[in-house]
């Protein structure tokens, strides 16, 4: 089974100072770099502009803890003003990039294509792409939850560069983000179980692609859902803000992961 993973989306909040604290407090609840490793992996994606000051937090507590963005471009480099390309985080040790959140198909008109793109253009710059995926409740209702999500999926899937055994998937009910009603662990399994059949028609590696679930997950409800057997981690929005709930989801994970 692999490893858990749980990360930490800060979507658009903090300041240098709220940042600090933050970090401050969830590193004191975790392993150092170097130590022997729990059976979580656990990372934080602050806005883009505050990367580097979480990498000097990070160094200078000797943490564990891993680097996330929210977002990179498709482009490797060139004229697209505003956008952050792939290479340009990684020289910040980041590991990882949401590509994908329901937010950016929402907002920013997003499509399947172009979140395919991100994701091939994560992977060419070392980092690893944690592709959102979710219906919305208008979706769910009309019984299209699964279709929809597998549509998304084949989306990325289908790209020729993608190196499969590099690739995250999160799960993320549009109807259960920062609205306190979270997927019951039954619905979020079969999503999840789903999804990994169409990996695994794809590629025998996919037995150890990472699967997170988002939407709502807190200290109370993680230890159910990430005792799923097809639910690797969490993507987790509000409580990601408050360190004493985000280490109990990390715990919850690493409980699942024994
Ligand atoms: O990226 C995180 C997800 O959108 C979940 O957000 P939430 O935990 O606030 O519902």
């Amino acid at each position: 089974m692999p490893r858990k993973l749980v990360v930490g989306n800060w979507k658009m909040n903090g300041s240098l100072a709220v940042n600090a604290d933050l970090v401050s407090a969830v590193a004191a609840g975790l392993p150092c770099a170097g130590e022997l490793p729990g059976q979580v992996d656990v990372a934080i994606a602050p806005p883009i502009v505050y990367v580097a000051q979480l990498r000097q937090l990070i160094d200078k507590k000797n943490s564990s803890l891993a680097l996330a963005v929210q977002d990179v471009s498709a482009a490797a480099s060139g004229a697209f003003t505003g956008d952050v390309a792939a290479s340009m985080v990684a020289e910040f040790g980041v590991r990882y990039a949401i590509v994908g959140h329901s937010e950016r198909r929402k907002y920013q008109g997003e499509s399947d294509s172009l979140v395919a793109q991100k994701a091939v253009a994560a992977q060419q710059a070392g980092l690893t792409p944690i592709v959102c995926v979710g219906e919305t409740l208008e979706e769910r209702d009309a019984g299209r939850a699964l279709a929809v999500v597998a549509a998304q999926v084949h989306a990325v899937l289908m790209q020729s560069e993608l190196d499969v055994s590099r690739l995250v998937i999160a799960y993320e009910p549009v109807w259960a983000i920062g609205t306190g009603r979270t997927a019951s662990p039954e619905q979020a399994q079969e999503i999840h179980a789903a999804i990994r059949h169409q990996l695994k028609q794809l590629s025998e590696a996919a037995a150890n692609t990472a699967i997170l679930y988002g939407g709502s997950m807190n200290a109370a409800n993680a230890k159910q859902l990430l005792a799923q057997a097809d639910i690797d981690g969490g993507l987790i929005g509000g409580a990601a803000l408050k360190a004493q709930d985000f280490l109990a989801i990390v715990q919850a994970a690493q409980l699942c992961g024994e």
